[in-house]
């Protein structure tokens, strides 16, 4: 007689790593990427991560409750590889401060890690810390009346952690930001050091002369956990894991900074190590990111629903190949590197097992097509080209902002749904993205028309 197997939870059986690396945003990314690498490591016994949620304390019970662990499920074209991840040994919720506090005040805690969104690192149009922010106000006010006062902003967090760690004498740490961003060091190290400076100027001193922050080009497709992935997990594994991850057998990691305090030996994990990721942060985002958000409206208008679906649709893909003649034009980097670079991301973009949903994609667009889109429409135009890939982006995101396509889930989007919406509504759009890109004359047609072209029964 034949009986289904017992499903078993998910326990350690040895004691976790000790903490030595503190993250901030425990999202499925992180525990694709960063957690992956770690507990690949040749010396990962020595290297244990405290992960803070941003906004979900559920997803720190859960994990809890299988000790830390969790399984990784890398989908390929050769099926599915279930792999259970050891280097996450304590989850928190976000509220947790005096645990954040706590563990940076520790000399043995070597770096802070981030995946945290481009949004949390609270920028103003200056590219700075936006100080007038009610958030960064009213954090600033309490940790100038208590330095250990609860606060929530990631920029307001690392400050009182790091004068923490200062008021402890622990020594030297480094902060390493793997959020999609370009210059994503300098940009947590100008925010950071901004709300160090609201607070004491001996705290912004030291962390100039203490803190180094890292920068790094991360790439894994990592889309959100649905039940088949639960399900899958339990059905190749016989374990019942609350939390897993689904993510795809592509990972990339390239990183440059100092590490005063040490790491883990990230590099006999695959990381690469390098004294500037700024052309390798660019291809990934232009290309890689570029490619996704454009995918995510055009798709989106066109009724497709994950990146997969959208590629596989002949308009779709000759967008996105016109779109990557323009940018790579403008990147630093042989021929045939990106001729290789394009081909594996297509491979990447048809893999059936990864359904990423081009909703996850579309969010936060106001934010994400300036650092994905405009800088290749900006070359092209300075260039005297007009670049019908950069064009079909913008006009989608406009057609997506106007309630067409993916449904809008973007919290600073409201400038860009009235620009959408109004008379004039590509050269409004356009001056939002950049004042001298609405004054273009040509470029508004070029996008006028492609708007048209993208409208429904058009495309
Ligand atoms: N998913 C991917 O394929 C991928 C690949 C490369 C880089 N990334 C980077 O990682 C980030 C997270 O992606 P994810 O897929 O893990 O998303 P996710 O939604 O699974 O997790 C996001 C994490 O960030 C936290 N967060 C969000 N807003 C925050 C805020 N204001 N303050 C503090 N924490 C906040 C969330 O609570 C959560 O812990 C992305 O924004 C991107 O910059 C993601
Ligand atoms: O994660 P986001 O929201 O910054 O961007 C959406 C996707 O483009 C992104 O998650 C990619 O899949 C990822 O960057 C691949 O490494």
């Amino acid at each position: 007689m034949s009986s289904t197997p017992p499903i078993e939870p998910l326990r350690r059986q040895t004691p976790a790593p000790p903490v030595r690396i503190v993250h901030l945003g425990l999202g499925n990314f992180h525990r694709a990427h960063q957690a992956w690498y770690t507990a690949h490591a040749g010396d990962a016994a020595q290297w244990g991560i405290a992960a803070f949620t941003g906004r979900r304390p559920d997803a720190a019970e859960r994990l809890n409750r299988q000790d830390g662990l969790y399984t990784l499920l890398v989908r390929g074209a050769d099926g599915d590889h279930p792999e259970v991840v050891t280097s996450l040994s304590r989850a928190y919720a976000a509220t947790d401060h005096e645990q954040f506090l706590d563990l940076l005040r520790r000399s043995e805690v070597a770096v802070v890690t981030l995946t945290v969104t481009e949004a949390a690192y609270l920028l103003g149009p200056d590219g700075g810390l936006d100080v007038d922010r009610p958030e960064v106000r009213a954090d600033a006010d309490a940790l100038r009346a208590d330095p250990t006062a609860p606060v929530t902003t990631v920029p307001g967090r690392l400050a009182a952690g790091l004068a923490a760690r200062r008021a402890a004498g622990a020594g030297p740490i480094t902060v390493l930001s793997c959020d999609n961003l370009a210059h994503n060091g300098a940009v947590t190290a100008a925010v950071v050091t901004r709300f160090a400076d609201l607070l004491d100027p001996g705290v912004r001193g030291w962390v100039q002369e203490n803190v180094e922050f890292a920068s790094s080009m991360v790439d894994r497709i990592t889309p959100a956990t649905t039940e088949e992935v639960v399900e899958r997990v339990a059905e190749l594994t016989g374990r019942h894991d609350e939390s897993p991850v689904p993510t795809e057998p592509f990972s990339e990691w390239v990183v440059a900074g100092e590490f005063a305090a040490g790491r883990p030996d990230w590099e006999s994990a695959g990381a690469v190590f390098v004294e500037d990721v700024t052309a390798h942060e660019q291809r990934k985002l232009w290309l890689l990111n570029g490619s996704h958000s454009l995918l995510a409206y055009a798709g989106g208008l066109l009724g497709h629903r994950t990146i997969a679906d959208a590629v596989a649709d002949p308009r779709c893909r000759s967008w996105v190949e016109e779109f990557w003649d323009e940018a790579c034009r403008h990147l630093p980097f042989p021929d045939g590197d990106l001729r290789g670079y394009r081909e594996a991301l297509l491979d990447r973009y048809a893999n059936p097992g990864v359904r990423h949903l081009l909703a996850q994609i579309a969010a936060g667009g106001s934010l994400k097509l300036p650092l994905r889109v405009v800088p290749a429409l900006r070359a092209e135009r300075a260039a005297d080209r007009l670049p019908r890939g950069c064009a079909t982006a913008v006009a989608a995101w406009i057609g997506h902002l106007r309630g067409e396509g993916t449904p809008v889930d973007d919290p600073a989007a409201e400038p860009a749904v009235a620009a959408a919406t109004s008379a004039d509504p590509v050269r409004d759009v356009l001056s939002l993205l950049d004042p001298g890109l609405g004054d273009d004359g040509d470029l508004v047609d070029l996008v006028s028309s492609r708007l048209r072209d993208l409208a429904p029964g058009n495309a």
